[in-house]
């Protein structure tokens, strides 16, 4: 805080500074009638103008870059022959007003942006910065500045906002997570979706590490996955299972100008649904529709698996064909959808007692067949028995009420000395089904065929 100054004192401090604006506006006026002035003034990029604070803003002095500017020349605007308030895009004049008012009576220089309608019908924007000149006893005499063209910046800005606009269109949409980072893991910016799926608000995000956001074994995923890409230099694709939901990640190294990475782009896809389609579609592929169990074609590739493996460890395997009795006649009888439901029950209850290991499909129509890996002919015959007793055991319930149905098994056992082909071994249990048929049904037959058999059912073709 200055202490007040006394009457006298003050009196000098006024008189210096009228003095000092005295000098000034005289240099100012030397200066305007100056030609090396006035051709400085005139090769300046842009209107250099001196003007009456009217709502004309009528023109006093001009420079020759009006005729650029506006499209008229420098009499025209001087001679008031064109009005330059009457330049200004209709919807400019009144904010264009308002903010010289307000920095004139704050005795400030001004700066604007406003649209003006060229001679060539063509709308420039201009860009203004002027100030006032005041008498001695404050009076506003006039007003001076400088205009320029601004148009080719703001087309660009307008194209770039264009853009960003577009830009964040195509980042928010509604499904899929888009972000960017640094090296480090910091977040650069992200789309809502991005900020929906870690709980926050998009603008908090930024400049946050998305590892420390992320759950830890996402995060962890995440960062090997960042390694890879920047060891890579390439993009890099990965799925990932959350909670109960299934992610499709592609992660984009951004490189600056001197081609080093500086951000990584991630772009990722819920695709749940989508897994579960195809999981829906795998097990269509595999099974039956009417029993749910594998079917034959899924049943032969498991199964040559088994036995391959088998062979390798020199572990037997054992192979059941399991018939349903009488079937013909439930359908006759009771109809194909009884029918239908009487094979979906034994199915079950073939399943619920074998052991998770055992392949079961269903061979075709009302047959069945497994094939029971590490399992010699003694527990083959166990389990078969167990399966006919529990299908045996509790009649059916269908729509046309209980039904007792029974079942008859042919086994087969191929020792672990011994390579057969699957065809082989099944045509062996087929051999001993079709025995406890003719032995009277609800009953198991088995068989552990010697080489000389396998070799004989097998064509000569396998030599064990
Ligand atoms: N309901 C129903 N019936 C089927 C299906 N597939 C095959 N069948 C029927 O199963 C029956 C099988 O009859 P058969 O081969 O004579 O055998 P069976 O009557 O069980 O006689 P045995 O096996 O000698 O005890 C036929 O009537 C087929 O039409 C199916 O998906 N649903």
């Amino acid at each position: 805080m200055h202490p007040p100054a006394s009457d006298s004192e003050q009196l000098r401090i006024e008189n210096a500074t009228l003095r000092r604006r005295l000098a000034a506006l005289e240099a100012q006026h030397h200066a305007a009638n100056r030609p090396d002035i006035v051709a400085l003034l005139d090769n300046f990029p842009g209107m250099a103008y001196r003007c009456q604070n009217d709502s004309d803003w009528s023109m006093d002095y001009v420079s020759a870059g009006c005729l650029a500017l506006t499209g008229y020349p420098q009499e025209a605007l001087m001679r008031s022959r064109v009005i330059y308030a009457e330049l200004i895009h209709p919807e400019d004049r009144a904010p264009v007003w308002t903010q010289v008012q307000a920095a004139l009576a704050a005795h400030r220089t001004f700066e604007i942006e406003y649209r003006i309608n060229h001679a060539n019908g063509t709308i420039r924007w201009a860009w203004e910065r002027g100030w006032g000149l005041w008498s001695e006893h404050d009076h506003l005499v006039t007003l001076e500045g400088f205009i320029t063209d601004i148009s080719a910046y703001k087309q660009a800005e307008l194209a770039l906002r264009d853009n960003q606009a577009t830009l964040r269109a195509l980042l928010d949409t509604p499904e899929d997570s888009m972000l960017l980072m640094d090296v480090t893991g910091k977040l650069i910016a992200c789309n809502d979706m991005t900020a929906r799926q870690l709980h926050r608000d998009r603008r908090q995000l930024v400049g946050r590490s998305l590892f420390a956001l992320l759950p830890a074994e996402v995060s962890t995923n995440l960062r090997q996955q960042l390694q890879r890409v920047t060891d890579s230099s390439a993009p890099v694709r990965f799925q990932e299972q959350y909670r109960d939901r299934w992610f499709d990640h592609i992660l984009y190294p951004v490189c600056d100008s001197l081609q080093r990475i500086s951000q990584l782009a991630l772009y990722s896809r819920d695709i749940t649904e989508q897994k579960q389609l195809e999981r829906d579609l795998e097990q269509l592929a595999i099974s039956d529709p009417l029993t749910g169990l594998f079917n034959r074609r899924h049943f032969w590739s498991l199964a040559e698996q088994s036995l391959t493996q088998a062979a390798r460890k020199h572990t037997p395997s054992s192979a059941l064909m399991i018939d349903i009795d009488y079937f013909k006649s439930i359908n006759d009888h009771h109809g194909h959808l009884v029918g239908d439901q009487v094979l979906q029950t034994t199915a079950n209850r073939l399943k619920d007692n074998l052991r998770q290991s055992d392949i079961l499909c269903r061979y075709g129509g009302e047959e069945f067949a497994a094939l029971l890996p590490e399992t010699d002919l003694d527990t083959a015959c166990e389990t078969a028995e167990r399966l006919r007793q529990r299908v045996a055991a509790a009649a059916i319930e269908t729509d046309r009420g209980p039904l007792s149905v029974t079942i008859s098994i042919g086994v087969a056992e191929l020792g672990g000395h011994i390579e057969a082909r699957l065809s082989t071994l099944l045509e062996c249990a087929d051999r001993k089904l079709y025995a406890a048929k003719q032995g009277g049904r609800n009953r198991i037959a088995f068989w552990t065929p010697s080489r000389e058999q396998l070799r004989h059912l097998d064509g000569d073709r396998h030599h064990a």
